[in-house]
């Protein structure tokens, strides 16, 4: 490739930003939230819509059925994998993009400040639900392909794409496609590394490259003590509410400074050895700056940094998320809810097995209801992922840092992240190679949270960031099988 080619590629991307904002819009005003069946025709259209734009750059595609989900005891149809293939050189190295399309559940009312399927900007910001986590770093990889055909230069790659619409309600049918058809069919044969855009920078200013991942094991711990719910005025004093014993029960999980109260819970996760604790030493993080990021009065662990990253990267966290069937909205309802399904998860850890996790806490739950003596009906289900972790001295990481130093001029921290993309292990075991995530946005987009944002400036240099790792592992020599 000619040494011009990424300043003009560059240059395009710059020139272009317009339309890249205008796509990422588009995208963002398809709701395509996985976890209410309510948006599933949403997430087949954004889907479909994505296939049009890896059509466009010249990909050959195929929408793959993943089967059904069961959901109160009724088979709803996944949204089908996008799985795409452009360039087919053997002389070239193979990357294989993994990548989701579905979004958490947003509504303006739960304190938005715009329409979240709305793609707004304000401030040098992005703010729409999914513009960070997932569909700005996905279109990332458009563009940059788009970059190169703009210019009149060959991709210096060929790639491979896993798109899925399930990664925020735990990848349902994703492991077994990967592994039970696109495996078999030789999928991975010829890919020689993957790449993942789906976390963020530890902070607002440093990029980073991402080595490892959190899994997750999320529970739904459900209570009933009635067909239907009751007045309190009528029913009151009269019947075991389903919400006190459910209440009883989430707050034996977790004591006040976050330790988690299941026995045995820490027995796997990995001891500390002397060199991994001086890794933590050495990487830039502004605590105070987190703590102010999110408004909250005090961090754990009394801020120290380096307890603070082991918490959010290596040791388990057990969080509660919510409860269905509560009078969560606002009104003074007098209701007793008849059924209540509480949901927690844990965040686990490399040498955690879901299985394992999943046992023990099936059976503190199952100890904690035998001694409540409750006559109500308590029924606990899980479903998990596994913890990922990568060797950050491999070839590929250091393609990567000479990209990301190209496009920030600065060296990016090697990171670890506390959230969890449960495919990666499976990516890793299927091809056998290196697996490395490349961050497109920033510590404080808020994924999940209201008011999700990418930075206009991450975007747009996140898209010269990606062509610019294309250029870099090109170079690199195939590796060994
Ligand atoms: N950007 C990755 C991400 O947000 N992943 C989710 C995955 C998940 C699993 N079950 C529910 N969500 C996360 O919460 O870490
Ligand atoms: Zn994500
Ligand atoms: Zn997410």
């Amino acid at each position: 490739m000619a040494d011009r080619t990424l300043p003009q590629v560059f240059k395009y991307v710059d020139d272009n930003a317009e339309t890249f904002k205008k796509l990422l819009k588009e995208a963002v005003a398809i709701p395509s939230v996985s976890c209410d069946v309510k948006y599933r025709n949403d997430c087949v259209r954004m889907v479909e819509w994505m296939q049009e734009k890896l059509k466009e750059v010249g990909a050959t595609t195929e929408l793959r059925d993943v089967g059904y989900q069961t959901i109160d005891e009724k088979e709803v149809k996944l949204p089908p994998v996008l799985v795409g293939v452009l360039g087919n050189d053997p002389l070239k190295q193979t990357i294989c993009i993994y990548g989701h399309l579905d979004v958490q559940p947003a509504l303006k009312s739960d304190g938005w400040d715009t329409e979240p399927f709305e793609l707004v900007e304000r401030d040098g910001k992005l703010f729409g639900r999914g513009s960070t986590d997932d569909k700005g770093p996905v279109l990332g990889w458009v563009h940059a392909i788009n970059a190169y055909k703009a210019v009149g230069e060959e991709l210096p790659v060929n790639l491979k794409f896993v798109l899925e619409c399930m990664e925020e309600s735990g990848s349902e049918g994703l492991d077994a496609l990967l592994l039970e058809k696109l495996k078999p069919e030789g999928f991975f044969k010829d890919v020689d590394y993957v790449c993942i855009s789906d976390n963020y920078w530890l902070g607002t200013t440093k990029p980073c490259i991402t080595y490892g991942l959190r899994g997750i094991s999320y529970y739904f711990l459900e209570i009933q003590c009635a067909q239907m719910d009751l007045h309190s005025g009528v029913y009151g004093g009269t019947v075991h509410e389903a919400m006190t014993d459910l209440i009883y029960l989430m707050n034996e999980l977790v004591d006040k400074n976050g330790k988690i109260l299941i026995d045995g819970i820490y027995d796997s996760v990995a001891p500390l050895t002397d060199n991994e604790k001086k890794l933590y030493t050495n990487i830039d993080f502004d605590t105070d700056g987190y703590r102010k990021s999110i408004g909250a009065p005090k961090l754990a662990h009394n801020g120290d940094k380096e307890q603070i990253l082991m918490h959010r990267w290596r040791f388990p966290s057990l969080s509660l998320h919510g409860i269905e069937g509560a009078a969560f909205q606002p009104g003074a309802k007098t209701v007793i809810p008849g059924k209540v399904i509480g949901k927690f998860s844990i965040r686990i850890v490399p040498n955690q097995e879901p299985e394992e996790v999943e046992k023990l806490v099936f059976d503190f739950v199952n100890k904690k209801w035998a001694a409540r003596k409750s006559p109500n009906k308590m029924r606990i289900t899980a479903q998990s992922g596994r913890a990922w972790t990568e060797n950050p001295d491999h070839p590929h990481y250091q393609a990567a840092a000479r990209a990301t130093r190209m496009i920030y001029l600065t060296e990016p921290d090697m990171s670890r992240e506390g959230g969890s993309i449960p495919v990666t292990i499976t990516l890793q075991e299927a091809s056998g190679r290196n697996v490395l995530l490349l961050p497109m946005g920033a510590g404080d987009d808020m994924a999940h949270s209201q008011n999700e944002k990418i930075n206009v400036r991450n975007y747009i240099e996140g898209i010269k960031l990606f062509a610019a790792y294309f250029h870099e592992v090109s170079k690199l020599p195939k590796p060994s099988k």
